[in-house]
């Protein structure tokens, strides 16, 4: 395992070797002790890795770092298109593209685009950050326009006596966070085309959501929670949709909204799937998800685009190896160093994980009184605070955001420059898609993990995540992967009940003799083209060569820490599997005339926005 390189810088390769006052100890079975006499944080220490971030410097986009693989599979793909217009958008669409700054398209959209557009079923894979909300809301934008240009779908009824809305597009988010999100991106490109765009989610009164859709809907935005009851209340129909759009589709169909999904889809008077269009989107596809998946789907073209099992490398990853105890002392060394002009209220854009809703607000409160200005969002906020949170967030008069996974997946928040794993999530899936809040869209990131003992079953994982994202790994940690992991639950990480193997960003059906008309673009090799496993119950599903990461196992917890009620925001449960893996794209060869990255707010900091609830 000399391969891994060594323990002294770290796992940035652009970090300088320092020392350790204590090394992490010997992975020790479970109930053996742990820390093992670990120093705390000695000052400094962290300091000197947090040199070689480059946050808040530049902010230029990378995109002459990438090699990038594409594997299709299914029959009868058509060709990836060179530009919007070549992928066959609608004028109105084409102007809306523009309007947005979008010079060209990132490799999932010049991939998924023509397959939508021809209007075959789609499961795609690609990397946190590459633009997958346009690669299915300009599809679905230009096929309604077209549609009502040919008098296909008629005009909806606007205001009519049919008091039930009959959206022709639908389109599924496990957050409200993220409904609103793709609510407003749809909005962009349905600008001035005729179509009405409606959210629907939980949190907020029904009200004012019902009074919306009256007027008319075309592509309604919805997490399942609310809309179910939105059908159920016979407010909505889905006898018309034409398009299923389902974002973080591995997370749609897990085991914490599974039942939800099966429901709108097959007891609510959807059309069959041979006759809607169904595109699932996501930067991980476990293959038992896609198995369930592939239910929904009608002769259906799989998607990955990237490396298989890598996180973007526009994210420089560092793990930190702490005792429970020592966390917070690591945390405001990381702060302290990053401060802007030293002042801890100067802070770049910084999203720190926790586990619990409990934690998020101790550490933001503490955090607070150590005079760094902090939010949080979790599930037990009202929908209120966590829109304020994200808003007080986003604009940088809280530069620091305290998070559980309600925040993890799909928030598209520019110039994150940090995000600190400060407890580590349970699969190495959950941990692809947190990290990928930062090192979006081109732009370069940094991510830090603080490991503690209790993580042992994730090390695996990591490891073969870091190791194909080529980051240096300590040695540490290959010492924790190699180890057995007694009393691990399988839930956590490490191969288990599903047994190990693969990430998830290969087509599953490639391991029957499916696969016909497959075909494979790009370099690398990794993981891709190599042989596949087998799928089966209990036996797991062994990806690609090289490359392919496996690890994590899966299993379901039950009682989701951040479930937030009412309405159907996820609860992440940890339900599905953990084999996580970001499946690739990303960077490549577009570019944004967008105006360049601000890592720093420009208004005067530690003026936190301070509302009735005294922090947000
Ligand atoms: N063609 C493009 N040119 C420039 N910027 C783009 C282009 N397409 C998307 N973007 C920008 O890239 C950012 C990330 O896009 P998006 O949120 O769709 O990523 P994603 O792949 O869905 O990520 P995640 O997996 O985290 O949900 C957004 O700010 C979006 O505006």
């Amino acid at each position: 395992m000399e391969a891994y390189g060594s323990d002294d810088g770290g796992a940035w390769s652009t970090v300088p070797a320092r020392s350790r006052k204590a090394t992490p100890p010997s992975p020790a079975p479970r109930g053996g002790g742990g820390g093992g006499g670990r120093a705390p944080p000695g000052v400094g220490e962290l300091a000197e890795a947090v040199e070689g971030l480059g946050i808040g410097g530049g902010g230029e986009r990378r995109l002459d770092k990438y090699d990038i693989p594409v594997e299709v599979s299914g029959e009868g793909a058509p060709p990836p298109a060179d530009g919007f217009e070549a992928a066959g958008l609608a004028e109105s669409v084409l102007r809306n593209v523009a309007r947005c700054g979008y010079e060209s398209p990132t490799p999932v959209q010049r991939y998924a685009m023509p397959i939508a557009m021809a209007g075959r079923d789609l499961m795609a894979c690609a990397q946190t950050g590459s633009g997958k909300t346009a690669a299915f809301c300009l599809p679905v934008v230009s096929g309604l326009v077209a549609a009502a240009a040919a008098g296909g779908y008629g005009r909806r009824d606007k205001g009519s006596f049919e008091r039930r809305a009959k959206p022709r597009a639908l389109v599924l988010a496990p957050t409200r966070e993220l409904a609103a999100q793709i609510n407003d991106e749809a909005k962009k490109f349905s600008f001035q085309t005729g179509l009405r765009v409606v959210v629907a989610y939980g949190g907020t009164p029904m009200y004012d959501q019902l009074r919306d859709l009256e007027r008319g809907v075309d592509i309604l935005v919805a997490t399942p929670g609310r809309l179910v009851d939105m059908v159920e209340r016979s407010r909505i129909s889905l006898e018309v949709i034409k398009y299923l759009v389902m974002d973080e589709a591995d997370r749609m169909l897990d085991m914490g909204f599974e039942p939800q999904i099966r429901k709108i889809v097959d007891m609510m008077n959807m059309p069959k799937k041979s006759v809607r269009q169904t595109l699932l989107f996501s930067a991980t596809f476990p293959p038992e998800i896609q198995r369930l998946a592939s239910d929904f789907l009608h002769n259906y073209i799989f998607i990955t685009v990237g490396r298989v099992g890598s996180s973007t490398d526009l994210i420089e990853q560092k793990i930190e190896f702490v005792n429970d105890g020592e966390k917070r002392g690591f945390l405001l060394e990381l702060l302290h160093k990053q401060s802007v002009g030293g002042a801890v209220s100067r802070q770049p854009l910084t999203l720190i994980f926790v586990e619990t809703k409990r934690e998020a607000d101790t550490l933001r409160y503490w955090l607070y009184s150590k005079g760094f200005p902090a939010t949080a969002i979790h599930g037990d906020r009202t929908q209120q605070e966590r829109e304020s949170a994200l808003r007080s967030f986003k604009s940088g008069a809280t530069p620091i955001m305290v998070a559980t996974d309600v925040a993890s997946r799909g928030l598209d928040v520019p110039n994150v420059a940090h995000v600190i794993n400060y407890d580590l999530p349970k699969s190495v899936e959950d941990y692809v898609h947190r990290i990928g809040r930062t090192g979006r869209a081109g732009k370069a990131g940094n991510a830090t993990a603080f490991f503690t003992e209790s993580n042992h079953p994730l090390a695996k994982g990591l490891l073969e995540l870091m190791t194909e994202a080529k980051r240096d790994v300590p040695k540490w940690l290959v010492e924790y992967a190699d180890r057995p992991c007694y009393g691990g639950s399988s839930y956590y990480g490490g191969r288990g009940r599903r047994g190990g193997g693969g990430f998830g960003g290969r087509d599953y059906r490639r391991n029957s003799d499916y696969g016909e008309g497959d075909y494979s673009y790009g370099s690398s090799g990794r993981g891709n083209s190599g042989g596949g496993g087998d799928y089966g119950s209990g036996s797991g599903y062994s990806g690609g060569g090289g490359g392919g990461y496996s690890g994590g196992s899966s299993g379901y917890s039950g009682g989701g820490d951040d479930y937030s009620g009412g309405g159907g925001d996820y609860s992440p449960g940890r339900g599905g599997s953990s084999r996580g893996g970001g499946g690739g794209g990303g960077g490549g060869s577009y570019r944004s005339s967008a105006p360049p990255p601000r890592y720093y707010p420009s208004y005067p900091m530690g003026t936190a926005d301070i509302s009735a609830s005294g922090w947000d």
